[in-house]
């Protein structure tokens, strides 16, 4: 443990002379207002008096106190779990590309559907941009005395933490190197749905697909941040009282309890609701099982004179200089709990897209027959030769998209679509929308990967800003590196062996957090 004890007592003391000054600088009030009043007057497009003020943005009318937070009740116009992307399509088509609403005290917000408001929202970010705090998570982390999590800390704090994540998630070379270990996980999923359409008495179905999948996602993540595989990867039903069990579960239970949460009244602040009493339960349980993990590595770490030679992401961290023992370890538990469920349902909706696709299923296993012939391993230097694959990842990304709506809390007063809109105001993009706009993407209900294709004159029809499924610039999603080369990873070795098709009813989204898929009938079809 010396080392590591060594290493985290230098990095408190860097922690307390960075905090103080930086973050009142930045968070000060009048410190963002002046910042905002230099770049309003250089990024403005419209000449001033042509700008409208912020009330005269449209939108729809609510109750007082509450605004239009029923429409998103089980007995609304868009119950949540099914028609939250809808209900911003539909709101377009009343009110136009910007739009404010209220959905509760204090929750207001304006959501921008123009990829050139998007592009100055994101433009306007500045060195600390800030996202709508989840405010759940905050107040779970803040009653068991955590700390908040990259997702949920601002300012000065933030840049820190992320800045020494950077060096080993965003770097192209760092997240390559673990490419050949996701590789072998995906490589064992795809021999597990072989074994059941080898035995032939499925009709190529698996049953429970996604329990599959998300035992793929947590088996790969464990071997990525702990260097140690968790033994999910077996057709057999794991052990109720199993980790990788409880974890799957738990983290299931925990996404539709935080949906459910963030897009309702916060009672649960005031008193421990229903749904707050099951979040809290599998939060516990969560960080629990991540907590006795990670304590085994350290264990195992504080055995060794040196650093291992190995790659986790754990062991990286902790030889970061600038960030505390305490940060590392929430940064490895909030990766372990809160990304497998995103990487599986993402793998699931290109799966499904393919399957009702099958010209470009066609297309794909051409192009992965090219460049991996079956046996050979995979690194990222393959992967960087596909180009049909990266495309067939975007265009099942704007059809169904795993998450609908990036967000701000803007930094600095901006103009968008010609009104003015002040520091502060919380910005919802809702990427969703443009996806089914013709004068973005002509024949926008059709699945065409070839629109992504550099090659294609339809290539540079592709606003920049229209579609973003990892969010953009310095706060963009910290896991899109590991993520893509994993989904990518799952669907070469998936595709390469069979045949993919659906039976039955479409696919439809349920939204919690993260959008799951509804059904999980896929059909194998082992190839010759
Ligand atoms: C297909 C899967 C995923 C999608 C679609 C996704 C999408 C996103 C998006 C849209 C954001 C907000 C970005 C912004 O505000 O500009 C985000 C943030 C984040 N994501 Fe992901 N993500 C995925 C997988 C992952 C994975 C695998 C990890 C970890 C290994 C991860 C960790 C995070 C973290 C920690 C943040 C907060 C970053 C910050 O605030 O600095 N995500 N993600």
């Amino acid at each position: 443990m010396s080392h590591i004890l060594k290493i985290a007592g230098r990095r408190t003391a860097v922690r307390h002379q960075l905090r103080l000054p930086g973050f009142w600088r930045f968070c000060g009030r009048q410190g963002v207002r002046g910042a905002a009043t230099t770049a309003t007057a250089a990024e403005q497009v419209a000449p001033e008096e042509t700008v409208r003020p912020f009330q005269e943005i449209p939108g729809p009318k609510g109750l007082p106190f509450i605004g239009t937070a029923l429409d998103y009740s089980p007995f609304g116009r868009f119950p949540i779990h099914t028609q939250l992307g809808n209900s911003a399509i539909e709101r377009y088509k009343t009110h136009g590309k910007i739009y404010r609403e209220k959905l509760g005290p204090g929750r207001e917000m304006v959501f921008v559907c123009d990829p050139k408001d998007i592009g100055t929202v994101f433009r306007s970010d500045g060195r600390l941009p800030e996202r709508p705090p989840v405010n759940s998570i905050a107040t779970y982390r803040k009653m068991r005395k955590k700390p908040p999590g990259l997702g949920n800390l601002m300012g000065e704090d933030w840049h820190r933490v992320r800045s020494s994540v950077n060096k080993e998630m965003m770097r192209p070379k760092s997240v390559g190197a673990y490419a050949t270990m996701q590789d072998d996980v995906s490589r064992e999923m795809a021999e597990l749905i072989q074994t059941v359409v080898r035995k032939g008495d499925s009709g190529g179905q698996v049953d429970n697909f996604m329990n599959l999948m998300h035992k793929w996602g947590l088996e790969s993540l464990s071997l990525v941040i702990l260097g140690k595989r968790m033994g999910c990867l077996t057709l057999d039903q794991l052990a109720e009282d199993s980790d990788a069990q409880r974890m799957i579960s738990a983290v299931l239970e925990f996404f539709l309890y935080f949906g459910k949460l963030e897009m309702s009244l916060p009672f649960y602040r005031y008193f421990s609701t229903p749904a707050w009493k099951k979040f809290e339960t599998a939060m516990d349980t969560m960080n629990s099982i991540a907590e006795k993990m990670i304590g085994e590595k350290l264990t195992e770490l504080s055995k060794l004179e040196e650093p291992p030679q190995e790659t986790d992401f754990l062991s990286s961290l902790l030889s970061q200089k600038d960030m505390t023992l305490d940060e590392a370890v929430m940064m490895a538990i909030e990766l372990l709990t809160g990304a497998f469920e995103s990487t599986a349902n993402t793998l699931a909706f290109n799966l499904y897209c393919l399957a009702k696709n099958p010209a470009a299923q066609q297309k794909l296993y051409e192009e992965i027959m090219n460049v991996v012939p079956p046996g050979q391993p995979i690194d990222d230097r393959v992967l960087n030769k596909m180009s049909y694959l990266r495309a067939v990842f975007k265009e099942t990304s704007r059809l169904y998209p795993t998450i609908f709506f990036n967000a701000r809390t803007l930094t600095r007063d901006v103009v968008l679509s010609g009104y003015h809109v002040p520091a502060k105001t919380q910005i919802i993009m809702a990427n969703n929308v443009i996806s089914t706009l013709p004068e973005y993407y002509p024949d926008p209900e059709a699945y065409i990967p070839e629109r992504w294709l550099r090659t294609e004159s339809s290539a540079a029809n592709v606003q920049a800003f229209a579609l973003l499924p990892f969010g953009y610039g310095a706060r963009m999603c910290v896991g899109r590196r590991f993520a893509e080369q994993e989904i990518f990873l799952g669907l070469i070795r998936i595709i390469q062996k069979f045949h993919v098709g659906w039976d039955g009813e479409d696919m439809k989204q349920i939204y919690k957090i993260f959008n799951t898929p509804d059904r999980d009938t896929f059909i194998f079809r082992e190839r010759e």
